[in-house]
């Protein structure tokens, strides 16, 4: 059987031009489809999946420029040629800067000049789906971007990001600090078109009001105190590309107004500056407050928090995905042996259980900071539970509190037992001998017991 032919979408209004466009591009072996403006050619496209269109500029009804613009919001757009009128290079060159056209061509057309660039977009085209099924396929495996998860949470997650991600939707990014927000940021940003663009991220927690909209908008020389220099402000700095505001929840109240301005008008205006500037940005929020309840209580603005929240991608806490806790260390242990020169192969089964059964309210950076640590002590071999230091042997560990000990399902019987000990030597002012009186237990069981704790002796 044949293999199936890459196929070229042909745009023009004039339908002789249209059928001649067709036919020749027909006989070089794709499978043509035409339309006669640039509303046809994307209600064309539902079907007929393109790997390169050939479009006219100029078209009445939605003309070629308004045709890529559509595709760039959509995402995923197929390479796109544009023909343009002799002496037109201005507009084709801005076409290629800013609405992401593969490439153009002055009119009247040399045939040979588009048979190479059909070849070398339908190339690209053939990459980019090759590289998106890799990216699938990996992230069934568990791994997105940076982002491990193979736990049936995240794999949600990871198709909601797939989904968004090549699109120009404002993402707001939720969950627990430590769960992989920026992570996820960062994942959206390399699985969207702009990825070869800026991605710029901004702490909206660690600046003051001033600093933060010279950050954001940039300022002029001698806006300020100490604005020596004329800068950029994040926004210019990512044009093209992705703005990440983490910690959005922390923004003062007058840079939520300028930043609703911006969202609304895409320009900007630097600080000083007589002029605003247009920007082309992609802007994710990422916070791990709840941004709703800052509203309610008017320390966020509503119409700043429904801007944002186009589309939100959730972070579950690390103890809610448990199962993900082996995949994370594997992944964690071979970056730590690397940074640390170590040669750790693992972490053994009983360590491994110790770690699945924390709380881990610092999520996964938390984990992170625990593995660097175990890799660094053990050095090679297996990583041991004694290799962890301050990690509770159950996430339900007994809780002692003055005379009463609270145990919960979950605790070991080893654990029970010694947080009753604990709790009695210390009503016992550490004497042993009332201690074992107490617990009902041979002064010798109680000196084997705390010998196996390691214990610090106490008084007969
Ligand atoms: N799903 C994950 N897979 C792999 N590593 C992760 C994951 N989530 C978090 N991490 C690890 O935790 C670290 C912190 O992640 P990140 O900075 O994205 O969290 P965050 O939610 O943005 O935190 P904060 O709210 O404190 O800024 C990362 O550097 C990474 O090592």
């Amino acid at each position: 059987m044949d293999a199936p032919k890459d196929r070229v979408l042909v745009v023009d209004d004039e339908s002789n031009q249209r059928t001649a466009l067709a036919t020749m591009i027909a006989g070089w072996g794709y499978e043509t489809a035409s339309a006669a403006n640039g509303a046809e050619a994307l209600d064309r496209l539902r079907e007929f999946e393109a790997s390169a269109i050939v479009t006219d500029l100029m078209m009445p009804g939605m003309d070629g420029s308004e045709l890529l613009r559509r595709l760039k919001d959509q995402g995923q757009a197929p390479p796109a040629i544009v023909l343009t009128a002799f002496g037109n290079l201005e507009t084709a060159v801005a076409l290629v800067h800013d609405l992401g056209a593969f490439w153009f061509l002055e009119k009247p057309l040399q045939p040979g000049a588009l048979r190479l660039l059909l070849s070398r977009a339908v190339a690209q085209s053939r990459l980019t789906d090759y590289n998106e099924a890799l990216e699938r396929r990996l992230s069934e495996q568990g791994v997105l971007g940076n982002l491990v998860g193979g736990s049936d949470v995240m794999q949600r997650i990871f198709s909601l990001i797939r989904q968004v991600a090549p699109t120009r939707a404002t993402v707001l990014i939720t969950g627990e600090s430590g769960t992989g927000k920026e992570l996820a940021a960062r994942a959206i940003h390399d699985l969207s078109p702009r990825r070869t663009a800026p991605f710029v991220a901004i702490n909206c927690a660690a600046l003051t009001e001033t600093l933060i909209e010279s950050e954001l908008f940039g300022h002029e020389k001698g806006s300020f105190t100490g604005a020596v220099e004329r800068r950029r402000g994040c926004f210019e700095l990512a044009d093209g590309g992705t703005l990440l505001l983490d910690e959005i929840g922390e923004m003062p109240a007058p840079t939520q107004a300028k930043l609703l301005r911006v969202l609304e008008e895409r320009k900007v205006r630097r600080l000083g500056a007589a002029r605003e500037v247009e920007v082309d940005v992609r802007l994710l929020a990422a916070t791990n407050r709840d941004l709703l309840a800052e509203v309610k209580q008017n320390r966020f603005r509503e119409d700043l928090f429904f801007r944002l929240n186009v589309f939100e991608v959730s972070l579950p806490p690390l103890r809610d995905r448990r199962e993900d806790i082996p995949a994370l260390c594997e992944v964690m242990v071979r970056d730590m042996n690397i940074r640390h020169q170590c040669r750790v192969s693992g972490i053994d089964a009983q360590a491994m259980t110790l770690l699945q059964n924390q709380e881990w309210p610092g999520n996964a950076r938390e984990l992170r900071n625990v593995v660097e640590r175990a890799v660094i002590i053990a050095g090679e071999g297996l990583v041991q539970s004694s290799h962890f230091f301050g990690l509770h042997s159950s996430a339900r560990a007994p809780v002692v509190s003055g005379d009463e000990v609270r145990l919960s399902v979950g605790a070991t019987i080893d654990e029970a037992e010694r947080a009753l000990i604990e709790a009695t030597l210390r009503h016992t002012g550490n004497n042993r001998t009332r201690a074992a009186t107490i617990l009902g237990i041979s002064q010798k069981t109680l000196f084997n017991k705390l010998r196996e704790y390691g214990a610090p002796g106490g008084t007969e």
